[in-house]
């Protein structure tokens, strides 16, 4: 299972050479030790539900097209399910992608929107919404990280072995890519009001336009890909995992003094 990335979308503006690094040089590092190992192994790996990219056919299927990366970040995970195909062809490796849609839970990533609007809103301190042109909506597939390790089991479960040794390839392997997301978007100004809630603490809200850095405007997962392979059937709405995020963030930060660190 290979989950090492360079993750975040706005960030890649910042530093690009660190996605190149991690999910372009890195990816192929990986793959290059399997190939040659004996037995070569089987790899599930992350890829993003930002390969969709100014795809509007929504909900989105793997089907959809792909060439349309609308940041660096989606640009190296679609370069990457490119990568995995040449290694699957040339070696016979054995590759399943994950697309995972927007993943939040407890142990999170502090660079995410639900993470750092709930540090933001304890403290006082105002947060951006983003809104598209006209009002428009944004929105996310948001998905629970218990979700998401039940997705990575059944297809870790279902992965077929790899058909290469010594760096050669004796018959096809598998290739597989699925969506691993919610299947329920929600608008972010509603994740807003939900957390609120939760921490009993108005937020100062500062709606401000979707900036230009490679946020798309909406995601939308149709799962029926992994449903069929693996049984995959996600059970956790944003109400009820963002309530469980809650809990750990207060438990592990203790208080919001504390939530400064
Ligand atoms: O599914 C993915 O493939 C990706 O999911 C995640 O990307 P995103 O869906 O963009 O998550 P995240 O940054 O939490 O923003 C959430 C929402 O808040 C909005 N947002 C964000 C910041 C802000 O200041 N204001 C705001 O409204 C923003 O417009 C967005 O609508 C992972 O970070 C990424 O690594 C990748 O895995």
């Amino acid at each position: 299972m290979h989950l090492a990335a360079q993750a975040g979308v706005r960030y890649a503006m910042e530093n690009p050479g660190s996605y190149v690094h991690s999910n372009i040089a890195g990816f192929v590092n990986l793959l290059e030790v399997c190939k040659s190992a004996n037995p070569q192994p089987a790899i599930v790996w992350a890829s993003s539900s930002s390969v969709y990219g100014l795809n509007t056919k929504v909900p989105f299927s793997e089907k959809d097209r792909t060439d349309q990366p609308a940041s660096l970040y989606a640009a190296t995970k679609k370069a990457g399910e490119e990568i995995a195909h040449t290694y699957n062809h040339i070696y016979g490796l054995s590759l399943t992608g994950l697309r995972f849609f927007t993943v939040y839970g407890p142990w999170g990533r502090p660079d995410m929107a639900y993470f750092f609007f709930t540090r933001n809103i304890l403290k006082g301190k105002s947060i951006p919404i983003f809104e598209a042109a006209n009002h428009g909506t944004v929105a996310r597939d948001f998905t629970y990280i218990d979700d998401i390790v039940k997705g990575c089991l059944g297809a870790l479960d279902t992965a077929e072995k790899s058909t290469g040794s010594g760096g050669k390839k004796r018959a096809p392997a598998h290739l597989r890519v699925f969506n691993l997301g919610n299947t329920s978007p929600v608008p972010v100004s509603d994740l807003v009001s939900i957390l609120e809630r939760l921490l009993k603490v108005t937020a100062k809200r500062l709606v401000m336009k979707l900036p230009r850095n490679g946020d798309v405007q909406f995601t939308h997962a149709n799962i029926s890909s992994a449903r069929r392979e693996f049984g995959y059937k996600p059970t956790t709405d944003l109400q009820t995992g963002l309530k469980k995020f809650v809990r750990w963030y207060v438990s592990y930060y203790g208080s919001v003094k504390k939530s400064d660190q």
